[in-house]
């Protein structure tokens, strides 16, 4: 998608990642922001997000991470859909690489992500696509240098269990920048078909298409 003159919302973008979402997109074009002010709806990122697991705020992490996505993806649609006078557009929706692989100090929000990743792609793979001309892809980061990371990774650092497991793993990816994650999120939104694309950003390994999906969905051989 050419981003020049599009109307973009992005869903937590006061810090970390989803600052650097709007400041990104902001960078590529006069992009617009707000629907009722300029009468549509190109790009919705899906970046809010929490991690809680305790019995207090385990609901809230799926509320706000799976639940609102949802929401989210679904308000967007009414305004999108080509088949109800939309132009169509592209749902971001941001997981993690705890939404590909388990962390096990964290079942609730990789749960939360594997969820995110389960219905965009299975939203991507439905054949109305085509008449809606909405495209769904998902950006899958691993650890990055914000606050949510910060507090999380001091949470981990107070529970006594597994700790060189978990230092083993965030050594294997590494611990990036919110920049290396934009420039992968830039890539993910400028190709030209992207309904349907995983993409994985990590340091170590850099950027990742999990799935790319063409754009006429198929039915899964099952
Ligand atoms: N930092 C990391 O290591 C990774 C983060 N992610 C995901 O990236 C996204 C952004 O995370 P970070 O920038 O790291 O977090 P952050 O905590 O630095 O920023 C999150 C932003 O979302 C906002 N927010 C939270 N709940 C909200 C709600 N209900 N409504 C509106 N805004 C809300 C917060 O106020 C904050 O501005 C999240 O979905 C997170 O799960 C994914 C992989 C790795
Ligand atoms: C391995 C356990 C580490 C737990 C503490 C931590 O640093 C958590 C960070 C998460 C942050 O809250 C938001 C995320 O999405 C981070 C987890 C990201 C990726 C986990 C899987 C890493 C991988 O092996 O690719």
């Amino acid at each position: 998608m050419k981003l020049q003159g599009k109307v973009a919302i992005v869903t937590g973008g006061a810090q970390g990642l989803g600052r650097g979402f709007a400041q990104g997109l902001l960078g590529k074009g006069v992009i617009k922001k707000v629907i009722k002010e300029f009468g549509g709806l190109d790009i919705l990122v899906n970046n809010a997000g929490v991690n809680g697991e305790e019995p207090e705020t385990w609901r809230r992490t799926i509320q706000i991470n799976l639940i609102g996505m949802i929401e989210g993806t679904r308000l967007a649609e009414t305004y999108m859909d080509k088949s109800a006078g939309g132009r169509g557009g592209l749902v971001v929706n941001i997981a993690s690489t705890a939404g590909l692989v388990p962390m096990f100090h964290g079942p609730v929000y990789s749960g939360s992500k594997y969820g995110v990743v389960g219905y965009t792609t299975s939203m991507a793979a439905d054949p109305k696509t085509l008449e809606t001309g909405v495209s769904y892809a998902t950006l899958c980061p691993a650890f990055t240098a914000t606050e949510l990371f910060e507090e999380s990774h001091e949470t981990l650092l107070n529970n006594n269990t597994g700790l060189d497991l978990a230092a083993k793993q965030i050594t294997d990816a590494g611990i990036q920048t919110v920049a290396d994650v934009v420039n992968g999120f830039l890539q993910l939104v400028e190709a030209d078909d992207n309904n349907g694309f995983v993409m994985a950003v990590s340091k170590q390994k850099g950027i990742q298409y999990v799935h790319r999906r063409p754009r006429k969905p198929r039915a899964n051989k099952l």
